[in-house]
């Protein structure tokens, strides 16, 4: 797939920007704070309906103004097809597609598949179990966009419960037997909702991972020139033996059968798939407590390459790749593993604050684009 426009109204820093992609490799230069994040954070909200950085859609209203706008031109094997995104002070959105206003944001996603790498993804190794729920979350969306929406219940299922268990510590019944039958045959429905809906949420993470592996094994080792053995690990926090679906139900409702005295003392959902961890170990030794610097970057390289794989063989198209202030962090042969991957096929969005560190080869085949307060040019201000 091929971005071939962009238009940012009232976006962040952007009062009124038009883009043309004239290369498969676009190079945003300019000093901090300009507005180069924006650009790629205004192509990922296109994607995924949400920004790695924010949560609140005035943030990304430009200030002073009441709504911001994304409009782009997207190429796929299908056609030519135009998006908008309308995001708004107080939080309401519209979406269209071509010439349709979509009444479900969800209908939205899969429209534009990317992968980005920014130097936030580190956390990806070295942050809480929460980043790589998250990671993963994004990638399965992007293979399989229904999954926003079975994401969505679950976590709907989970802060109903969560009120619930909240309900039941404020009448002050933490004791199992004392608990009001009305409360207990509530719960029991809430038990059966969480559990259908977690299982889901699971089997989908697994599948995900399962594919993504061997992807991931190939170029961290290809990277890592050999020397180093990466393992990655779904570890889901309620024990997952097989994809059988009746077993894993029966295990989960077990679980949370085992925590109800902890969960009704805590007011809150200790079993389910909201507390998943994906464990990264090189040579046998957690990643995130030892492995250094290079090796976390590393890691977090091969994980992107194997993403833009992925995506591509379940899509049957390049998703686009963003790339947030990371290339010139990577050392040259990094560098080369990653445009000997890329090549000409994944279009790809780079920003940076200096060119000296590129490699030749990029910057020739490269439209670069200089950003200043806002403003785009093809010349150096
Ligand atoms: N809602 C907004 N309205 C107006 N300006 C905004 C808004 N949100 C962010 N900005 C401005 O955007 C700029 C930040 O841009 P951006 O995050 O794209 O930086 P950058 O060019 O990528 O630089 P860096 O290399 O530091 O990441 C800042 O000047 C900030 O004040």
């Amino acid at each position: 797939m091929y971005l071939k426009n962009l238009h940012l109204l009232q976006f962040r820093n952007y009062q009124d920007q038009w883009v043309e992609f004239g290369a498969p490799k676009t190079i945003l230069v300019g000093n901090n704070a300009q507005g180069k994040s924006n650009l790629l954070e205004a192509v990922e909200l296109l994607s995924t309906l949400k920004s790695h950085r924010v949560t609140r859609d005035r943030d990304l209203v430009k200030e002073g103004a009441e709504w911001g706008r994304i409009v782009a031109t997207l190429e796929r094997q299908t056609g030519e097809i135009d998006l908008s995104l309308t995001l708004r002070r107080n939080g309401r959105r519209t979406v269209t597609r071509g010439s349709e206003a979509l009444h479900r944001q969800i209908d939205f996603l899969g429209t534009i598949n990317t992968v980005q790498f920014s130097s936030l993804d580190l956390d990806l190794v070295r942050g809480g179990p929460e980043h790589r729920r998250s990671w993963l979350d994004t990638l399965v969306i992007q293979l399989e966009p229904f999954y926003a929406h079975i994401l969505q219940q679950y976590h709907q299922i989970l802060r109903q419960r969560n009120a619930l268990l909240k309900k039941i510590r404020e009448q002050g019944t933490v004791n199992d037997t004392s608990i009001s039958s009305v409360s207990r045959s509530e719960l029991a429905l809430w038990d059966a909702q969480l559990v259908t809906a977690g299982v889901r949420v699971m089997r989908r993470r697994s599948r995900a991972l399962q594919r993504l592996t061997p992807i991931s094994y190939y170029w961290h080792q290809a990277i890592s020139g050999s020397t180093e053995k990466l393992e990655i690990k779904y570890l889901p926090n309620v024990p997952m033996e097989n994809d059988d679906l009746e077993l894993l139900k029966q295990a989960f409702l077990e679980k949370i059968q085992q925590r109800t005295i902890p969960e009704q003392h805590q007011g809150t959902t200790l079993v389910g798939p909201h507390r998943d961890e994906v464990e990264f170990t090189i040579n046998q030794t957690p990643a995130k407590q030892y492995g250094s610097q290079g090796q976390q970057r590393t890691l977090v390289l091969s994980l992107k390459l194997a993403e833009l794989k992925l995506i591509e063989e379940v899509i049957g198209e390049p998703p686009l790749l963003l790339l947030d202030d990371v290339l010139a962090e990577l050392d040259l042969t990094r560098q080369h593993q990653l445009l000997e991957t890329i090549q000409a096929r994944f279009q790809t969005l780079i920003t940076t604050t200096h060119l000296s560190a590129f490699d030749p080869v990029w910057l020739n085949a490269s439209q670069i684009l200089y950003v200043e307060a806002g403003h785009l040019s093809v010349h150096a201000w």
